[in-house]
């Protein structure tokens, strides 16, 4: 059931907390006149804690789902709630300032301030967020302590291997606490060894409480969840494990 806000936005009433909910979610892309169709009519419900995976070739719009739902990218057509709120509506400033506070992200390049040391990466996040020096200096701490990152504190991206980069990568979309985890091939460039052990990290996180998704194009990975959505040409084709299902 759906009623409004004080300010006007739709928000949803869920027996149980649901963090991302879509209603025929419709996005594509126009090249030279030509329209073509990425997601059509996605319709996903992940609940609070869950940590699922969203399984597809290449070219199942991914990658574009990832966008979408990490508030990055806006839907042509259909509701997008993220924890209860209908955010396809808000602003940009607004959905900016949803996300710092509430979304981790993991992507298959690393994505790594070049530049900065091991520690620095870590602090970015919080460098957008109303904290003290020291405040985030604890947090960087607790975070580089929990991922075993210590010792490596203070080198930079281009003198660690690519399993380092990315636990790196995973400290720092972690390091604020989100409530909700995106990572988008996140063993993409990674042997199997490291593939697992990055593997092992995100399900370690989900365990703390966080909403775990991940973006892969490997059964393999998507099996290590506890559910798995299949996409298909832009379309969900199956829904395996959904709890209460
Ligand atoms: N910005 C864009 N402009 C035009 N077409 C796009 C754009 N982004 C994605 N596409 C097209 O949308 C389709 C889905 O792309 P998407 O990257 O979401 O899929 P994916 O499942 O993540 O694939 P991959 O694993 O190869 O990245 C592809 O056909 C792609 O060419």
């Amino acid at each position: 059931m759906k009623n409004m806000s004080g300010n006007g936005h739709k928000v949803y009433d869920f027996e149980h907390f649901h963090m991302i909910h879509t209603r025929n979610l419709v996005k594509g892309y126009r090249s030279h006149e030509v329209e073509t169709p990425v997601l059509i009519n996605v319709n996903i419900d992940i609940g609070d804690g869950e940590y699922v995976a969203i399984a597809g070739p290449s070219g199942s719009g991914k990658s574009t789902l990832f966008n979408i739902l990490g508030l990055l990218e806006q839907p042509d057509q259909g509701e997008l709630f993220f924890r209860g709120r209908e955010v396809s509506v808000l602003s940009d400033r607004y959905r900016i300032k949803l996300r710092r506070g509430h979304i981790g992200y993991v992507f298959r390049q690393f994505n790594l301030v070049d530049e900065l040391t091991v520690a620095e990466n870590v602090e970015l996040p919080l460098l957008y967020m109303s904290l003290s020096r020291k405040q985030r200096k604890e947090m960087v701490m607790e975070s580089l302590f929990r991922f075993k990152l210590d010792h490596i504190r203070k080198s930079f991206p281009r003198q660690l291997t690519g399993l380092q980069q990315q636990v790196t990568a995973l400290a720092r979309a972690t390091v604020f606490n989100p409530s909700l985890l995106l990572a988008d091939e996140p063993t993409g460039n990674l042997n199997s060894t490291g593939g697992n052990e990055i593997l092992e990290l995100l399900s370690a996180v989900n365990e703390t409480g966080t909403t775990v998704v991940i973006f892969t194009n490997s059964m393999q990975d998507a099996q290590k969840t506890q559910r798995i959505i299949q996409l298909f040409d832009g379309h969900v084709v199956t829904d395996m494990g959904q709890k209460g299902n």
